[in-house]
Order: C-alpha cells, then structure tokens, then sequence
C-alpha cells in the first residue's frame, strides 16, 4: 500500500472517530453549557445582592444546602435536579451574533469589476489587474454614491493592452458600466488614454422647465436649448421658475460666416422635433423671414399663418412645391443681385440680405407623396439652397423621424453640418446621425425635447430645447401657450383672444417683454 493512501486511510479513520467522539460527548456538552449558564446567574445575583443582605443570604442557603443534604436520597435528587435544569438550559447553542449587514456600495462595485473582468482582463497575464481573484480596490481608485445608493461618479484604471482607441472596445465596457450602474441615468466617460484611466460621472438631469422666451442672443445666433456646464463656454440670462437664472445655451450661430449654415434634426416620434422647429420659427422671425413646409400635416405650426415675416406654411404636396420653387427661384435672385452689389461695390439691397428661412418638418412624407403620384421630390428642390444659401442669407432647418433617416436626399445630408437628434437614442444611433461618438451613454428614458446636438466639427453635446408648445393646443399648460403667443409677431384674432382668457385664467402676469421687432422690410412675397 502506498504511503498516499496510508494517509488518507488515517484521515478517515481520524475523521470517523471524531464524527462519534461529537455524537457520545453531546450530552456532557449541554450539560456543560447549563452549568455555565447557572453559575453565570448566581454570580449575577451575588453581584446584585447589597452588601448587608450577602449574609443572610449565604446562611439561608447553606440552610437550604443542609436540610436537602439530610433528606433521604436528598444529595442524589439534588443532583439530578441540577442536571436536569442544565440539560434544559443549555439545549440550544447560543445565538451566533448576526451578521453584519453587506455593505451596498461594496457588493456594488464587486460586481462592477466581475462584470468589467471579461472586458479587461487577460488570462496569460502573470497578475492581472482585472482577474476572477482580483479585488475591486486594486483598480477602482476612486467612487462616489449619492443620497439614493446609487453610483455618481468612478475612477478607475485598466490595462495597457486594452484597445481604448477602438470606439468598440469603449463602448463595450461604457455598456456595461452603465448596465450595472443604472440605465435610467446618461454618464459621461472620460477616457485618458496616456496614463490608461477612466472617469465616470453620472450626469445630472437638465432643466425641463425653460419656456420659450426673447434669449439674449446676437442676430443670426438661434438658441437651440440648454446644456451642462461642459457643454458651453458661456451662458445667458433666462427667465426660470419665476425668477432669472443663468444657464449655459447651445447657440447655433447662422448667417454668412457660418460654418454651418444648415440643421438636421431627427428624432423618434413624440420626440420633440416640430417643436424644436416652432422653437427656431420664433427666434428667426426676430430678424428674418420664414416659410414652413409641414409634411406630415398635422397643424403644429399653424399658429404661424398670416404672421408679419411668415411668407407661408404648407401642408401639401402642392403648395410645398410651389413654395420650394419660390425659394429657390429667390435665392438665385439674391445671388445674382449680391453678385451685382459686389461688382458695383455698393452694399448690398436690404431684400437679399434680410434672412430668409425654410423650415421643413417631416419632408420625406412629402418625398414618398411625390414619387406616389409621379412629382418632383421637394427634397431636390432645396438643392441650390442648400449649396448657395450662406452666401444669399438662406438657411435650411429640416426635423424628421429617426426611422425616415435613410429617405433623407443626399445632398441634404452633405450640407446640413448643425446636427441634432432627440429623444431616446441608442450610441451607435446618435453617432450615424452626428457623424461622431458621444462620450456619453444616452438614458433609456428621455423627457421630450431632451437630446444632443453637434454644430460642425465640435463635440457633441447634451440639449434640452425650451419648452415651446402650440398655442392652439388646448391640452398644453396655459402659461406655456401664453409664453409662446407673447412672442409671435403680431396677435391674431386666434391666439389674441385665447392670451387673454389664459392670462385671467393662469395668473401669469403680463408684463413679459415683447419681443423687439424690426421695422417692416422691403422684400419680395412669393410669385405662386
Ligand atoms: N422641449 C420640450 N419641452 C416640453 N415638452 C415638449 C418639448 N418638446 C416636445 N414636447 C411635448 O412633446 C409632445 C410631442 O412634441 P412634438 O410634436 O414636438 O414631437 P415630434 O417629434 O414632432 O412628434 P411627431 O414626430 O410625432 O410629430 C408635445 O406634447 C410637446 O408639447
């Protein structure tokens, strides 16, 4: 017999003998236990009896003690009887203390790091930084949780080899951080690439309750909506929760020395795109003109019509056509006139140079009408203002659902450099429609109007538009329709009527400024 098995046969029989040494000393063991459990309570009496009653006390005792001992069989009862009670008191262990409750935060970021370990970790690696015997500790150098448990913000390091430059790899462990952080929450991640580390902040949610206002912006600035500190170098006044409060703005500059003259917006449905349109309506109408194209028919910018500054707002194939042809016919006109200025060197007439505007809401519809009955495509029809519309002071805004992104012209897509997309957005998503990754894994959950924008090359951004309503939305709060109303250009009998019964009703008080209007210009109305 082999010495190996000499020795496990010894450690069986040892281990036997035990399991029945356990079973034949469990008696004495309760027994043992009672007994401790009396002594501990005669002493606890004894150190509770005043010092003048110990006395009497040890002589009536030892009484008792004699008059059992002189009894018959008095000692052997008395035995008994002692062990019987100890057996009794000490037949169930004493409670073990209770656990410790685990720390939230600990099991918290154990399971972060398993869930990180297959993602960064490399199994031929002597000591891995992330491995399934690695701690948390050793690579977390930092965490922070708010007031609900949940995490706020993490530092940690990963290893050299892993590919932080390749957008997959970072959105794999982004996914997964976020899974187990909290999807309902966006998070930023910063990835420093010279010294392998990754800081992860929690972002806070934006304000939801800015209406549509007169923004202190220069002409041609649009105000898009309103970002995280990150997001913007400067901020602006806003009439906020009725008081005034700075907050950082997205600001869309527009005109002839923009980079990027034109915006597409896309969004899932409910998302917020054709407010997000009413929203630039109302601030381009300051210092410019505008047409509407409303593809998918639904009135949302009806409160536009017959406005001062508003040459049209069409809702059918027809009419977007005519007007589209307009606008292209006149954006060819303001070259040829700006053209003629500059070789006269003379400035240029205020006709071509006043803004001109063409918001487009959901143009495919119209697309998908056209090529139905055998029309032109209106998105062909934008083509020269897309191309030549910095130069003749035309800019294009076009919004349209994310699913339509595909049915989207080409030439639309090359020239709309000011992006945004609303709504709750997957990354990969969010990158195909701002043409770059977010640094930020969007919430599964958005409030409307809640999205990201990237004008030309910059980084994308967090938005939040202003809360710009239909004012012939009866369902939409009265304080909001009235914010949109004092900033129409004039009041008609639609609207005038309604701001005073919401006024009375509301108690919003009227004393908001009007919006500054320029004096009437001299400009062309369309020829249709
Ligand atoms: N920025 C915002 N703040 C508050 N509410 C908003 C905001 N944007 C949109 N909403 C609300 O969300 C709803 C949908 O808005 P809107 O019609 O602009 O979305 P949409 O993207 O154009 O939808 P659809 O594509 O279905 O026409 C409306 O009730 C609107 O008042």
């Amino acid at each position: 017999m082999s010495l190996t098995r000499h020795l496990s046969r010894g450690r069986d029989l040892a281990r036997t003998a035990g399991d029945h040494a356990s079973d034949m000393f469990a008696p004495l063991t309760v027994i043992g236990r009672g007994l401790r459990h009396h002594s501990d309570w005669v002493k606890a009496r004894w150190a509770a009896t005043p010092k003048e009653k110990r006395g009497p006390t040890i002589f009536l005792t030892a009484a008792g003690v004699l008059g059992v001992f002189l009894l018959p069989h008095g000692p052997l009862l008395a035995l008994v009887a002692l062990m019987a009670s100890a057996a009794w008191v000490g037949r169930s262990p004493k409670a073990p203390p209770a656990a410790p409750e685990p720390d939230a935060a600990d099991l918290k970021l154990t399971a972060l790091y398993a869930a990180l370990t297959p993602y960064l970790a490399a199994p031929e690696e002597l000591s891995p930084m992330y491995g399934p015997d690695g701690r948390y500790q050793d690579v977390f150098s930092g965490w922070e949780f708010d007031d609900q448990g949940r995490l706020a913000g993490l530092d940690l390091g990963y290893p050299a080899y892993f590919t932080d430059t390749e957008p997959a790899a970072r959105a794999r462990v982004e996914q997964v951080i976020q899974g187990k952080a909290g999807r309902s929450r966006e998070y930023r991640f910063d990835w420093d690439e010279e010294s392998n580390r990754l800081r992860v902040t929690a972002l806070a949610p934006l304000a939801t309750d800015i209406a549509a206002q007169p923004f202190v912006t220069t002409p041609g600035e649009i105000v898009l909506g309103f970002t995280d500190d990150h997001g913007s170098r400067r901020t602006i006044p806003v009439t906020q929760d009725g008081g005034t409060v700075q907050q950082p703005p997205v600001v869309w500059r527009t005109g002839a020395r923009s980079s990027e003259p034109h915006l597409l917006a896309l969004g899932s449905a409910g998302s917020g795109t054709s407010t997000l349109i009413r929203s630039i309506a109302l601030q381009a109408l300051r210092h410019g003109d505008l047409m509407v194209i409303d593809g998918a028919g639904t009135g949302e910018h009806a409160c536009l019509v017959n406005r001062p500054g508003v040459h049209t707002v069409e809702t059918s194939l027809h009419g977007a056509l005519a007007a589209l042809e307009w606008a292209a016919q006149e954006t060819e006109r303001r070259l040829t006139a700006l053209n003629a200025a500059r070789h006269h060197g003379v400035a240029a007439p205020e006709d071509v140079t006043r803004p001109l505007w063409l918001l487009l809401d959901h143009p495919t519809e119209l697309t998908e009408l056209a090529h139905a009955e055998g029309r032109p495509d209106p998105q062909e029809l934008l083509e020269l203002p897309l191309r030549h519309g910095r130069a003749a002071r035309v800019t294009v805004v076009v919004a349209d659902d994310l699913t339509a992104y595909d049915r989207i012209s080409p030439t639309v897509r090359a020239t709309t450099r000011a992006r945004v997309v609303l709504g709750p957005t997957s990354p990969g998503t969010a990158e195909a429609v701002l043409a770059a990754p977010l640094d930020i894994t969007p919430a599964t959950q958005t409030p409307p109007g809640r999205g990201y924008a990237r004008i030309g090359a910059s980084a994308p951004v967090r938005l939040q538009v202003p809360v710009t309503v239909d004012p012939l939305d009866d369902e939409a709060p009265a304080a909001h329709r009235e914010a949109v109303i004092t900033l129409l250009p004039h009041r008609d009998t639609r609207t005038e009527a309604s701001a005073v019964d919401l006024k009375a009703d509301s108690g919003v008080p009227s004393g908001t400024p009007e919006m500054p209007k320029e004096p009437p210009a001299v400009r062309p109305r369309p020829v249709w």
